[in-house]
């Protein structure tokens, strides 16, 4: 994990009052903001009305108090002027509350549907993506960026429309009371909207950087909860603490500089305020005593003065609304934004037969098969944190729409990968029979898992093809292939829910009664009564109330549960009991009886029946065959089995 101290480059752009430039981050403009506020249009409407009825009322005030003071003057009857006067004041305060309840509500309208837009965008995001970011940074642009998206309807650009109303009026009505004084406090007030405008800039810059600490903050807090119990064990509670406090005070920096660029605001619309007030008052007195301006119209020109100032401070604060919406809406377009998981390639489709699969094929075929993992991922996971990635580049599947020039994703060998990085997978193949089991074995970083994660298509491999039932899988979409494979991955296969939610993913509609049949061929039967909730025992974050063993056989189930003909099973690493072992291989035997079955084995018992084992080193198949043939054939393989005892 990065130290809490800010990079060079982060520390080079830090001041907030720098101006924008291209390493700022992902920049939004206010064309990207409009659908969210046109879905809200239907509401939007009654607020503008009530927007204008405020503004209207408003003028027609000092209209009204004009007319008051030459009655006051002339002796003439008041009672009409105060009733109407009382009336516009009751009915323009009744108007901004109800208007404000609408702008509240909808404001929560646009971060439920951006929320909404970035989730489902996000949960389809290639696996490259996933392994290149870090979780909390995701969770809090879904938890927190959104919610400044609220600002723009609630202090911002709604009211403002409003303001230009009253501020158009204002101008108008100050105009035909004195045309002087109306120049005078133009000057100041023009003055004043220019600074506003070129600190808009600054604030969405700052803005959007107090967003990256906070997703830096989450993401820290999200590592220290998530392995709370070896941090724990390696005392090192101290240590995340800090960690996470430097980043929390990295985030309070940030926010300051964002409090800083918009506090200047704050003096910018006093002094216009001021200003013009006095020059108003001075220059206003001093043409009431020579006679070119009356009373009444100088005490309506300082109403209507109040009138263009007040949407000046709205408009100040849509200026500082909207540019913090910007930043944050950056950081959802720049995932929004990002390629998703293609579907299968029709050209390899139609070569395929319109991916129609081939009894006589064998069940899953690698073809010398090379493949890296894309360097773009690489390089975000070990340097800089901060650094987004390109969109184009992360994207690791092989017929992602348009691979850019020096992206790991064209079709040529190794386009954009990095020669100097060996190939985590070189050449690989093999082939593994329908209805049998296969079992991969080698040493550590082999490329065991990797193989799995292609079959799978969470990277396609830059040479060669994997076949399945004689069909390249990038052929078939996504979900087709998905659906023919259960997959029971190697760490925290286990989701948060009960026992029913974590089986019910490998099918919805299972039955209780089919979940309970699962679990007891997985030898789980026990867990289930060892709790009255039975199917709706919780299993809790990443399954820790149940054991690695138990886990994995939950997991199991789970696919077993599904009807997918072929199994793909990443062994625990985690060392079992005897009796766990033995509940494994019971397990691992039901899950074989009706499938085709690939299993990582990281203990050789588990899988010295297997009818066939495939032997991986340093991303290369040394041989495959039977127990006793590898043994003989494979000097690795009998190394192995001699130190795990099996000879
Ligand atoms: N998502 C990833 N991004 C970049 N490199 C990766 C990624 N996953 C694995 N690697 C690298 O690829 C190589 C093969 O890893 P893999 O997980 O396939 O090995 P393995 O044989 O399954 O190991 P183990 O038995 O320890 O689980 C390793 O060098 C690993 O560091």
């Amino acid at each position: 994990m990065s130290s809490s101290s800010p990079s060079p480059s982060a520390r080079r752009s830090r001041s907030p009052f720098a101006r924008p430039s291209a390493d700022d981050g992902p920049r939004a403009t206010f064309g990207q903001l409009m659908p969210y506020l046109f879905e809200q249009k239907r509401v939007l409407v009654p607020i503008l009305a009530l927007s204008l009825l405020g503004a209207l009322t408003s003028l027609a005030q000092p209209l009204l108090v004009a007319e008051l003071i030459q009655r006051v003057q002339s002796g003439g009857v008041l009672g009409v002027i105060v009733w109407l006067l009382v009336a516009l004041v009751v009915v323009s305060s009744l108007a901004s509350g109800f208007e404000h309840y609408l702008l509240q509500r909808t404001g929560e309208g646009v971060v439920l549907s951006s929320r909404r837009r970035l989730v489902a965008r996000m949960l389809h995001l290639p696996i490259a993506q996933f392994d290149a970011r870090r979780t909390g940074d995701l969770v809090s642009r879904v938890g927190s960026d959104t919610t400044l998206l609220r600002a723009v309807l609630t202090q911002g650009l709604v009211e403002a429309v409003g303001g230009a109303l009253t501020f158009v009026g204002a101008l108008v009505a100050m105009l035909v009371i004195d045309p002087v004084l109306l120049g005078l406090t133009l000057l100041v007030v023009l003055v004043s909207i220019a600074v506003v405008a070129l600190l808009a800039g600054r604030i969405r810059i700052a803005s959007q950087r107090a967003q990256a600490k906070v997703g830096d903050l989450t993401a820290a807090l999200e590592r220290a909860i998530s392995s709370v119990r070896t941090v724990r064990a390696a005392g090192a509670t101290d240590r995340e603490i800090a960690e996470v406090d430097g980043h929390a005070t990295e985030a309070w920096r940030r926010g300051l500089d964002v409090a800083r660029v918009s506090a200047l605001v704050v003096p910018v619309a006093g002094v216009a305020m001021q200003l013009s007030l006095l020059v108003v008052l001075g220059v206003g007195g001093f043409r009431v005593a020579a006679g070119q301006l009356d009373i009444s119209g100088l005490v309506a020109f300082i109403m209507f003065l109040f009138m263009l100032i007040m949407p000046l401070g709205q408009a100040i604060g849509a200026v500082t609304a909207t540019s913090q919406a910007l930043g944050a809406l950056g950081r959802i377009q720049e995932i929004i934004d990002l390629p998703q998981e293609t579907d299968g390639d029709a050209a390899l489709a139609a070569a395929h037969a319109g991916g129609r699969a081939d009894p006589a094929a064998p069940a899953v075929e690698f073809r010398d098969v090379r493949f890296r993992y894309p360097h773009d991922v690489v390089r975000a996971r070990r340097t800089e944190p901060e650094a987004p990635l390109a969109a184009d580049s992360a994207a690791p599947d092989t017929h992602a729409p348009a691979p850019a020039a020096g992206s790991a994703t064209g079709s040529g060998a190794g386009a954009g990968i990095a020669a100097d990085r060996p190939w985590v997978l070189d050449g690989v193949g093999f082939t593994v029979a329908r209805g049998r089991r296969t079992a991969l074995v080698g040493p550590s970083g082999a490329g065991k898992s990797t193989i799995l994660g292609l079959i799978e298509r969470f990277y396609d491999p830059q040479e060669g093809a994997i076949l399945l039932d004689g069909v390249d899988i990038r052929a078939l979409e996504r979900t087709e292939l998905r659906s023919r494979i259960g997959y029971v991955e190697q760490d925290a296969p286990v989701l948060a829910g009960s026992l029913r939610d974590n089986l019910l993913l490998g099918r919805a509609d299972a039955s209780d009664d089919e979940c309970v049949e699962v679990l007891e061929r997985v030898n789980l039967g026990e867990v289930l009564h060892r709790s009255a909730d039975g199917l709706s025992t919780p299993v809790g974050e990443q399954g820790v109330l149940l054991s690695g063993g138990e886990r994995q056989r939950l997991a199991i189930g789970r696919a077993l549960l599904s009807t997918a003909p072929i199994l793909l099973l990443d062994e625990s690493t985690s060392s079992l009991d005897g009796l766990n072992e033995q509940l494994m291989r019971d397990a691992l035997d039901a899950a074989a009886a009706e499938r085709t079955m690939i299993v990582i084995a990281h203990r050789l018992s588990t899988v010295v029946d297997s009818d066939s084992i495939v032997v991986v080193e340093h991303g290369r198949v040394l041989g495959s065959g039977t127990h006793s043939e590898l043994v003989e054939t494979v000097p690795l393989y009998r190394d192995l089995a001699r130190h795990q005892l099996l000879v």
